[in-house]
């Protein structure tokens, strides 16, 4: 059986003693489009954020593309972790650069560190290969504009370029379409959807509004109190299913 490219057990984290993310197990293969669902403060954020390295896990393990992160340290564990990449709801790009230095950022992990002190450093390789990102995500027409005049749904999409360009294998999507307008918000799911299908990458998506996973996602994973209430695919995430993960009485602290 394919192994999957992100696979969580037993994943355990606390705030201040109290526990958000109880024995989570998931996940995520190539060529899947994963949507997290649940009320606020479900735990679903916490998750990708132990997965990408921002959250530490108190207990559960963690393996991307086969290799679990916790036997790793220093150099080989960001570079383990680079496997995944994540895409935020407020786009972190810097506004005055143009759209291909922000994607050619994406790639600083594993390239000369003369990059990281300027743009300059950036490599004609590195310019070539994030262009094809940028082509990828239907901006590269844009790639020499400056990131802050362009719109919200055309800066998540250099967004997602510049995951690319890290060439991580699992994008983890945090509400990557909560700040756009409804049309935008399609089409970066449309995006997502393709990176999936076509490109056979995993992605694992936050999102706030159902009717956006039950167009897009193959399946979904419901959480409840920081517990994974329901897995499986959005052809049986019913409004009894919906009606129990959005209860306000069930999600009462
Ligand atoms: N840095 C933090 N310090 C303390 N508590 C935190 C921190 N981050 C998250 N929490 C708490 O952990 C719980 C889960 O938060 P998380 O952001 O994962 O939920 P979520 O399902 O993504 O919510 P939302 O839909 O509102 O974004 C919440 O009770 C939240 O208050």
């Amino acid at each position: 059986m394919e192994q999957a490219a992100l696979k969580v057990s037993s994943l355990a984290k606390s705030y201040n003693g109290r526990r958000v993310l109880d024995d989570v197990d998931f996940e995520v293969k190539r060529g899947e489009l994963v949507a997290f669902l649940g009320a606020n403060g479900s735990g679903k954020s916490t998750t990708l954020k132990c997965v990408a390295g921002l959250a530490e896990p108190d207990a559960g393990r963690i393996e991307l593309e086969g290799a679990q992160l916790s036997e790793f340290s220093g150099r080989q564990l960001q570079l383990a972790r680079s496997k995944a990449a994540m895409v935020f709801q407020k786009i972190h790009l810097v506004p005055r650069r143009t759209a291909l230095d922000n994607v050619c950022a994406g790639a600083l992990a594993r390239v000369n560190s003369l990059a990281s002190v300027s743009p300059l450093f950036f490599s004609r390789e590195l310019r070539e290969e994030a262009m094809g990102c940028l082509e990828r995500v239907g901006m590269a027409d844009r790639a020499l504009d400056r990131v802050g005049r362009l719109s919200g749904g055309q800066q998540q999409r250099v967004a997602v370029a510049r995951a690319l360009c890290q060439r991580a294998s699992v994008l983890l999507a945090d509400e990557p379409v909560s700040a756009l307008d409804p049309n935008a918000a399609e089409h970066v799911m449309e995006l997502l959807a393709e990176l999936a299908h076509n490109e056979n990458l995993a992605v694992a998506a936050v999102l706030h509004q159902p009717d956006l996973a039950l167009r897009h996602a193959d399946r979904a994973i419901g959480l409840m109190h920081g517990r994974i209430t329901f897995d499986g695919p959005v052809a049986s995430l019913n409004q009894n299913v919906l009606d129990t993960l959005y209860s306000p009485e069930r999600n009462a602290a």
